[in-house]
Parts: structure tokens; sequence; C-alpha cells
């Protein structure tokens, strides 16, 4: 078995890529979709169903799981991975990104960032060594460092600062996890805003510090598609090739198509769990609005070739009156169905690449999923 971190690259096409990441709970074959399972649950679903949609790699969020249950209660209980009673691998966010987004009241400083909970007003700081801490403590396989995620439209001036900044906490979140902890992993977050030249000087400052990963922080928050492809396009090649490359919070079946052309290995989004539970579901023939009239006497599945529980079970009838009456079934069935659908993409996707006509399937999902559609 090989050592936790080991990245074989497989067959290629274009400047997509296949590729296997060992981790301390099992390999991820890359392309690879994550599920957000922020609370220590993907919302709705148990572990078993997981497995049966074939997720091979979760995401955990240090921010929340710090501040509810607890990281040393998690890891008094053995670790996230039995907490949760998941026993493949887990990603965990370090926090920075959800500080910036949920909490008030947030102070930046050369130590970290300290922030009021969103739960209950109380005061905390997040150090690179706090968050490192943390996610030693959950067991995650693979950590990131604390990084600050320049807003969109911050100008040049304060992307410089906070570039440098992300940059010094990146170096002790490395000298605080030396690696080999446990099998334990750390990612580098590449910051810079949409300042072409400061996107490659983080990206240089972080491959001096060395890392088992590199992501692409500071996308998918309020940029044009065209603004985060340009920025995608020119960063991804960067990044080094024989390490896994993470574009954090996306996305669109769109935007996974144009990550993985560009390069990209690793992708995470609450897109497929969180419209699921609006009643936006994904098929291979399109987005399906579930709460429209015209499903309510519609007796055929939701995607006929979907193997999943709820398209092999109900009709498009019953789940259109389960979301109408806010059954809790309508969540978790809408789950399953989505993120069996991210699963089969991105199989196909690997498989595409694979046989050399990655472009061919890019173009055929395309047309189902336009790029200039929300
Ligand atoms: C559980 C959520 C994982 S991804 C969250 C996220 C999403 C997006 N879009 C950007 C960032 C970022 O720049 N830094 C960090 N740490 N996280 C980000
Ligand atoms: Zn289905």
């Amino acid at each position: 078995m090989n050592v936790p971190g080991t990245f074989t690259l497989g067959p290629g096409d274009g400047n997509a890529r296949t590729g296997c990441l060992t981790t301390a709970h099992g390999d991820v074959e890359t392309p690879i979709f994550m599920p957000v399972g922020t609370q220590g649950t993907v919302k709705s679903l148990c572990p078993t169903d997981l497995h049966d949609l074939k997720a091979q790699i979760i995401l955990g969020n240090t921010y929340h799981l710090y501040l509810r249950p607890g990281d040393e209660l998690v890891a008094k209980l053995g670790g996230l991975h039995r907490f949760m009673g998941w026993d493949g691998p887990i990603l965990t966010d370090s926090g920075g990104f959800q500080v910036f987004s949920l909490s008030g009241l947030r102070q930046i400083a050369e130590e970290g960032v300290t922030f009021s909970s969103h739960i209950d007003g109380s005061r905390h700081l997040f150090s690179p060594e706090k968050v490192i801490a943390i996610q030693q403590n959950l067991g995650s396989d693979i950590m990131m460092v604390l990084d600050e995620c320049v807003p969109y439209g911050a100008d040049r001036a304060y992307t410089e600062k906070s570039l440098a900044l992300t940059t010094r906490w990146a170096r002790r979140c490395r000298q605080a996890h030396p690696g080999g902890h446990r099998g334990q992993l750390l990612f580098g977050i590449v910051q810079g805003g949409f300042f072409k030249d400061l996107r490659a000087e983080s990206a240089a400052q972080l491959l001096e510090i060395g890392f088992d990963g590199y992501a692409l922080g500071g996308l998918s928050v309020g940029e044009s598609r065209e603004e985060m492809y340009d920025i995608l396009g020119d960063a991804t090649p960067l990044l080094p090739a024989d390490r896994p490359r993470y574009l954090m919070g996306v996305g669109a079946p769109r935007d996974l198509l144009a990550g993985m052309a560009a390069g990209i290995d690793m992708f995470d989004c609450v897109l497929p769990t969180r419209n699921a539970r609006n009643g936006t579901l994904f098929t291979f023939q399109g987005k399906v609005n579930i709460k429209r009239a015209e499903y309510r006497e519609d007796d055929t599945p939701l995607d006929p070739t979907c193997p999943c529980y709820a398209c092999q079970t109900f009709s498009k009838a019953y789940l259109r009156h389960l979301y109408v009456a806010r059954e809790l079934l309508s969540y978790r069935l809408n789950t399953l169905h989505n993120l069996t659908f991210f699963s089969i993409m991105m199989e196909r996707a690997r498989q595409a690449i694979r046989d050399g006509r990655f472009a061919a399937f890019r173009a055929e999902m395309e047309a189902v999923y336009p790029t200039d559609e929300e």
C-alpha cells in the first residue's frame, strides 16, 4: 500500500488528467467531486448512502466542528471518522473562509483572526497553530492551511497585504505540522485575488514552503464566470503537476468541466446538496425544478438512467409532493439523487479523459448545462 500523500498520475487528455491520491483512509481517484459535510454529516444522508453513491471523500469543517461539538470532544471520542461513522477519506477546510463568511466582529492580525461565534457570540482566536491542532484532533486526512479568502473586488494594495499574511500563516501551519503526523496531509491555498502576478507570487511562495497539495482559493466568491475562468486558466499551470490541485468552492457542472480542462483534480461545492433542499435536481437531460406544477401528475422517474434509490423507486409526482409538503424525505431523496448525478458525471469524466475524448464529453455535457445559465 502506498504511503499517504502518494499521488500517481494516470492517463491525461490535454491539460485534463486522471490520478490517484493515497490517504490514510484509502485512495481517491481523481478528478473528484467532494460532497460537503460541514457539521460532521452530509445533510440528510448516512455514511452507507455515501458509499452507495460511490462518494470517495467528503468534506468537514474546522470552524463549525470547533464551535460545536468541539474538536477536543471529537478527539476524545475517537476522531471525526469514528464520531460520524465514515471510514473513507475526509478533507477539512481550515475555517478561515467560514470566519470571514459567517461570524461577526472579525479582527485580522499577525497572530491570526479573532471572531465571534455565530452560535453564541463568544470570542475566539484562529491562529495557524490553532487550526492545525483542531484538524489534528479531528483526524482529517487532508488539512487546509489558515488563509484569508480576499473578498471579491478588493483592491491591489489590500490583496497584496493579505497575500503576504496568508503566506506567513501558511508557513506557520507547515511548521506546526511538518508532515507524517498520523498520515495527515496538509494543502496550501493560493490567494492573490484577480491579480495574475499576485497569484503567481502566492503560488511560488507556497511551493517554496512545500505542501502535499495545492488549492486555488479566492474563487467562486461572486465573480463572473469569465473572471473565474481567466484566473483558473492562468493560475492552474503554476501549481506543481505532480501534486493534487484543488479548486475550492467549485462548482456547477459546467465549472467542474472547465476546471478539469484546466488541470484541476479536486472540487467541492454545496450546490448539489443545497439545491437538493430547494428542489433543484440535476439530471443528464438538464436541471429539473421538481416543485413545478407540470410534475404534479408525472408518473415517470426523475432520470430513468439514474441508479439512485429515488429514481429507481419513485415518480416525479411523488418527489414533487414530498417537496411541496416539506416532508423530510424530500431532502434525503433529492440529496441522494443529486450526489449520485455528480458522482456519475465525475466517473464519466475520468473515463473520457482515459479514452482521450474529454473535449467531446465536455461538449455533450455543456449542451445540457450551458455556460451562460446560472
Ligand atoms: C467546507 C468548505 C470548503 S471550501 C470553502 C472555500 C470556498 C471558496 N470559494 C474559497 C475558499 C478559500 O479561498 N479559502 C478557504 N479556506 N476555503 C474556501
Ligand atoms: Zn437519481
